[in-house]
């Protein structure tokens, strides 16, 4: 039986759900002779981890306790009685991760996986590449950094996977590097990589409030009654809702597909159509301010750009479009009946043009957000790695 030890940053929707997995497929992993380990667990603060990484792991019961616990918003620092692990906190938690990157990274391998929402993971992901570990990611923040921080994630490119960073679950990474390592130039890149906007997009389709479609949203979410369109909100970032509709997430999308496809670009060269003015961002608004007051002001623009495109018998979606040079995203109106108008709610598509896909893109669509397919995308990224564990 395959060992592979896993280290998971982030115990939030995403690790949360991924850790539920990991537990439901013990006998299917079991089937396939792999055992997934998991050693140890971070939040922004502290890192529970058992006492012998390389012998031990977090049993089942243990990591349904700290997710019930996580569920709740309290700290990992918080738990008690786990036994036969130790509890670290800030930077004594920070130097522990790279302490077992070091001690497994060379020994019996290890998988680092970042479910976190943080810039700040970078330089430990450095580090534990360094040290030999294997990456995979559902956070786009470290391979959406400085173009060298890129480069040098990424240098090992066996041992590094992050297909739910774009599209979550959905093979839409893969499907590039498949067509690229056949030497089928990739051209253009046509999407809409948000579930959030999408979902938005669709709403204002039927009529309704910009402002109300987000304060409900907000307000269902924060009281936890969202079970009536659960998948938005999987998916909708109540702590920082404004980095979906600034279109800076789908911006960080499009940067991972346009580096994979070869372009040597920054965040800052993208051009984003953001839903909101910069007078009303994080700097000049607080969030509470920003749904109450800001959004409503943008009502009756986006209402109008909505009905007008429907005059047209088109929609207005936001839109990625990867080209040449050229990497932008932003509201377009589109013919209701293309493939790129008919989407519905939270679904992404992606439109792959290459040689050999020229007449006929290259189509993947789906659900491309949310707790489930994202935690089942990083999963299988994960056993993606086994043949480099033993
Ligand atoms: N949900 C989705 O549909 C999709 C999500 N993703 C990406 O997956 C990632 C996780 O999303 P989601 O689970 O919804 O996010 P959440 O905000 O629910 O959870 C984030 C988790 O990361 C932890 N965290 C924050 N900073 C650090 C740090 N420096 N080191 C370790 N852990 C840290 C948080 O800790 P604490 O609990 O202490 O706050 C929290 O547990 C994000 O990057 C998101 O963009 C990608 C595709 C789709
Ligand atoms: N916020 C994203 C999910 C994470 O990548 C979306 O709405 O698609």
């Amino acid at each position: 039986m395959k060992s592979i030890p896993i280290l998971l940053m982030g115990c939030g929707g995403v690790g949360r759900q991924l850790l539920d997995h990991i537990v439901s497929c013990r006998s299917l992993h079991s089937n396939l002779g792999l055992a997934l380990r998991v050693v140890g667990i971070c939040d922004s603060s502290s890192l529970i981890v058992v006492n012998d990484a390389v012998k031990m792991e977090l049993n089942d019961d243990s990591l349904k306790k700290i997710c019930t616990i996580k569920s709740t918003g309290s700290s990992l620092s918080s738990m008690v009685e786990l036994g036969s692990c130790h509890i670290f906190r800030d930077s004594e938690a920070r130097r522990k991760v790279v302490d077992i990157a070091g001690l497994l990274g060379r020994s019996t391998g290890l998988v680092v996986a970042d479910c976190s929402a943080s810039s700040e993971t970078l330089d430990i992901l450095r580090q534990a590449a360094g040290l030999g570990c294997c990456i995979v990611l559902a956070n786009k923040k470290p391979l959406t950094s400085k173009l060298e921080d890129y480069e040098n994630l990424i240098s090992n490119i066996r041992r590094i996977r992050f297909e739910s960073t774009v599209g979550a679950g959905l093979p839409v990474i893969a499907a590039i590097n498949r067509v690229l390592s056949s030497g089928d130039p990739i051209y253009r890149i046509v999407g809409s990589l948000s579930g959030t906007l999408g979902y938005v997009m669709s709403e204002l389709e039927d009529g309704k409030l910009l402002s109300h479609v987000v304060q409900d949203a907000n307000d269902l979410g924060t009281q936890n009654q969202c079970l009536f369109i659960k998948e938005f909100f999987d998916l909708f970032n109540f702590k920082n809702p404004r980095d979906d509709l600034s279109g800076m997430d789908v911006a960080r999308k499009a940067l991972i597909l346009s580096r994979l496809l070869g372009q040597q670009i920054n965040l800052e060269d993208i051009k984003v159509d953001s839903l909101y003015p910069e007078e009303m961002g994080p700097k000049s608004m607080s969030i509470g301010e920003f749904l109450n007051r800001g959004l409503p002001i943008l009502d009756k623009d986006v209402g109008e750009k909505i009905k007008m495109a429907a005059s047209k018998g088109n929609v207005v979606k936001y839109v990625c479009i990867i080209e040449g040079l050229r990497c932008q995203v932003g509201l377009q109106e589109l013919p209701k009946d293309s493939p790129l108008g008919r989407l519905k709610g939270s679904e992404n598509v992606v439109e792959i043009y290459s040689r050999c896909y020229k007449e006929s893109p290259l189509v993947i669509q789906g659900a491309g957000a949310g707790n489930d397919t994202t935690a089942a995308g990083v999963l299988a990224d994960i056993v993606d790695l086994q043949d480099l564990f033993k």
